[in-house]
């Protein structure tokens, strides 16, 4: 299909919004093109009022910057710009600097799969000015979506407390992409399969359904419809039992369930798909388990998300599998994280690095400046309070105080000398280069249920959930609180 192989093999270069190009264009005149600079990407608030995010999208961000090149065909078109005054948008200088354009920037970001959040940087990004600046609408594209989805799929898939979650996402999704970078975030987020069979092969994400009603209208009774179904695949059919009347569909998948058995075949179960899914579900349970299939497995669908899943546990509803679609692939009730990618420091002429700050009249949407990397610290094998902190080669003391950048009167002690802890970016790309070995994507899946594990429960829960600390150590918070008072005149 030639739209997904442009997408995933062609020149992404112009996939950006028109400004960075004519800010690339103006700092390339104004000789600013090859100054050093860093940006961090980072969000404000976890989405869907969650405690926590779970980052996704990096391995995108890679194939993206391995693949960063203007094509002829890419300078084609930017050569035929014109201004309103019919002059050509960008001169020949420009367009010949970007044919040469080879992407030489340090990337490092927490890796996917990582349990992250608020005003801590994700990816962080220095070299040429220009380059950092192309960069920001596609790696903002890639992360902010998968991150949203991976963080709906974990949520979930807490609340389905080991039961598997099947993605049934793709007829509703947001567009082809969409529906792709979807099923490979919720499988990160902890869904165990997709439905999206273009997905299975691209990323191997393990691919699995059932069947659908136009199976059963296309028979002149459900038993046939089932039996038929039975004969083609013996081992694994799930009855779609909810066409007609659920319980007599669930009679009529016992009635197929029992010739199967006669032939040494075995039912895996039901799926429903309307009505009361706890008063259903535990009819069929009863129905199954005394016709003597107590292994017979009920997957249950329709419009569900955390919250309706979470309430029918709560009513005991006998679901062992869950199949989510539009509101887990769409981020139904939040559909954008609102990541940012902001600049922290640039090189001035003698080579000293300058922290920047971009001001704001809200102090929430006062960036954080500096070259910076995060600590996670840990107490007891869990995680107590991620430290923001500027990079510059110093040791830390071993008792350091990080201080809640919206909220200075919150401070926390850590004595982390004494503390497990590790940082969350990671070396990803060196000049250009690429230094970091991609896991797995079954690797990703595991490293976010281990470490959500490692995560107090009040921090999971899906109303209120408590706060998880994340602080600025001391010095950053002082450069950074100095600097807001500089850019208001206050010294
Ligand atoms: N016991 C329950 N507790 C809470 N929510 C439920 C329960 N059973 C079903 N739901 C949810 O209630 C909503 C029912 O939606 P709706 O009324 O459109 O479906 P329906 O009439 O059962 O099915 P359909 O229209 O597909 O035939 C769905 O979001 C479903 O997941
Ligand atoms: O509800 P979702 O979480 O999106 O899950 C996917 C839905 O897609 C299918 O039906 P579809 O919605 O196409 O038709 P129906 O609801 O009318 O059966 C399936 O039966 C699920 O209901
Ligand atoms: O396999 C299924 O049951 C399925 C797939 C996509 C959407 N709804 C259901
Ligand atoms: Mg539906």
């Amino acid at each position: 299909m030639k739209i997904t192989k442009d997408l995933y093999h062609g020149s992404l270069a112009l996939l950006t919004d028109f400004y960075q190009l004519t800010m690339a264009y103006a700092y390339w005149k104004s000789g600013k093109a090859d100054q050093q600079a860093v940006f961090n990407l980072f969000f404000r608030k976890n989405p869907f009022q969650s405690g926590f995010t779970v980052a996704a999208g990096l391995d995108y961000v890679i194939d993206f910057c391995r693949n960063f090149k203007f094509e002829e065909n890419d300078l084609e078109y930017l050569q035929q710009m014109t201004q309103k005054d019919g002059t050509p948008t960008f001169e020949e200088g420009f367009i010949q600097y970007l044919r040469e354009l080879k992407f030489s920037c340090d990337v490092d970001a927490v890796e996917e799969g990582t349990v992250i959040f608020p005003n801590t940087p994700m990816v962080r990004v220095r070299g040429p000015l220009l380059q950092c600046q192309l960069l920001e609408t596609p790696l903002l594209n890639i992360i902010n979506f998968q991150t949203l989805v991976a963080t709906k799929a974990s949520r979930i898939s807490l609340e389905a407390k080991g039961d598997p979650v099947l993605e049934f996402g793709l007829r509703r999704a947001q567009g082809i992409d969409g529906a792709l970078a979807a099923s490979r975030a919720s499988y990160i987020g902890g869904c165990s399969s997709t439905s999206n069979v273009m997905a299975g092969k691209l990323f191997g994400i393990p691919v699995s359904g059932t069947h659908a009603h136009s199976w059963i209208m296309a028979f002149d009774t459900e038993l046939e419809a089932f039996e038929a179904y039975a004969e083609a695949f013996p081992d694994n059919c799930i009855f779609l039992v909810d066409t007609y009347d659920t319980l007599k569909g669930i009679q009529n998948a016992i009635k197929v369930g029992q010739s199967l058995k006669a032939k040494g075949k075995k039912m895996l179960g039901i799926r429903i798909d309307s009505g009361d899914l706890a008063y259903y579900s535990n009819v069929a349970r009863e129905m199954l388990d005394e016709a003597g299939f107590p292994d017979a497995k009920v997957v249950a669908s329709n419009d569900l998300d955390e919250h309706i899943l979470s309430s029918l546990k709560m009513q005991e509803a006998a679901i062992d599998i869950w199949g989510i679609g539009t509101k887990l692939v769409t981020a139904y009730d939040q559909p954008a994280l609102g990541a940012v990618y902001k600049m922290a420091a640039i090189k001035n002429e003698k080579g000293d690095w300058v922290p920047k700050l971009k001001v704001s009249q809200q102090a929430v949407k006062i960036n954080i400046p500096g070259f910076q990397n995060v600590r996670r610290f840990y107490k007891n094998g869990k995680a107590m309070a991620d430290m923001v902190y500027l990079e510059n080669g110093e040791k830390l003391p071993d008792e350091i105080t990080i201080i809640d950048p919206n909220d200075p009167t919150k401070r926390k002690k850590i004595q982390s000398g004494a503390l497990e802890s590790k940082v969350l970016l990671k070396s990803i790309f060196k000049e250009g280069e690429k230094v970091y070995t991609r896991p797995k994507l079954d690797e990703i899946r595991e490293k976010t249920l281990t470490g959500l594990g490692r995560f107090d429960k009040a921090h999971k829960r899906l109303i209120n959930p408590h706060i998880y600390p994340v602080g600025l150590e001391e010095s950053l918070y002082h450069l950074r609180t100095d600097l807001v008072l500089k850019a208001k005149n206050y010294h």
